[in-house]
């Protein structure tokens, strides 16, 4: 995927500017920032949900366009309606190419891929139940698989840690890590935390106040870097391996 110059503005506000990336398969990206910074907007942005105002943007060699099958999409944690007429099974199928557009189809080969995404998810035991009565991270461990099921090329997260246990977290952390790099995905993973998957990030992408900042882990997760970012005092401490970043002015700053 790649972004030439590319800036989003609502009204008389420029959410980000000029941001300029090449993701290659088998990469991942980290998107961090505070509330309100415009990563979920990027996301939009690759889905063809979000027009650019100037710049372009490219998703595996093609100008962005919706509903593309070769992109995978985490959506950021919603609770279904207690009444959604599905089985969990259902909602990791619908992730299938054919299930777009309503064929309901499915080969021997998908099939028992889903069943392996759903074991590997940890659904296995509620594979038949209705989905509106699963708990949040139950139904989120759903959407990953989901996302996973039509192999994408370029697979989008957002926030898909939220309301997951630990062990839950490293097992879709370990999915999402391995569509990347034995299945060639290139991975966008917007967090809050970057702690649960920082040996994964290829390289961080960190909006605040309309700009940006991009680089490795070692580049972009430094005092300086975030303080002149933030334009105000922020320290990033590292202690046993994790990144603690505190602000003088903790409003918007991530905290560990
Ligand atoms: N269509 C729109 N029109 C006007 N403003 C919008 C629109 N879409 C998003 N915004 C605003 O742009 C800003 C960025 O939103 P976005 O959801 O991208 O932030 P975010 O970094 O993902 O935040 P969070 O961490 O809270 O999820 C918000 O202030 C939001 O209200």
């Amino acid at each position: 995927m790649r972004l030439d110059s590319a800036t989003v503005r609502f009204g008389a506000r420029t959410l980000w500017s000029d941001v300029n990336l090449s993701l290659d398969r088998g990469e991942f990206l980290a998107v961090l920032g505070p509330n309100g910074a415009g990563k979920s907007t990027f996301l939009k942005v690759l889905l063809g949900l979000q027009r650019l105002n100037s710049g372009t943007a490219q998703v595996l060699g093609k100008p962005v366009r919706r509903g593309s099958h070769q992109v995978g999409y985490i959506p950021q944690h919603h609770q279904l309606e207690l009444e959604t007429p599905l089985r969990a099974k259902d909602l990791v199928a619908m992730g299938l190419e054919g299930h777009k557009y309503g064929i309901p189809w499915v080969s021997r080969r998908s099939r028992a891929r889903i069943d392996e995404l759903i074991d590997q998810v940890g659904a296995a035991e509620y594979a038949q139940r209705p989905v509106g009565l699963l708990s949040g991270g139950e139904q989120q461990r759903l959407r990953a698989a989901q996302a996973l099921a039509g192999n994408p090329g370029l697979l989008l997260c957002d926030e898909p840690l939220h309301s997951l246990d630990l062990n839950h977290q490293r097992a879709i952390t370990e999915l999402i890590r391995s569509q990347a790099v034995d299945r060639g995905a290139a991975v966008v993973f917007v967090t809050h935390e970057i702690n649960p998957v920082i040996k994964h990030v290829d390289r961080v992408l960190y909006f605040a106040r309309g700009d940006h900042r991009m680089g490795t882990v070692q580049d972009v997760m430094r005092s300086e870097v975030l303080s002149e970012l933030y334009q105000s005092p922020v320290e990033v401490i590292e202690h046993k391996g994790r990144l603690v970043v505190m602000g003088e002015h903790s409003e918007g700053v991530h905290h560990d």
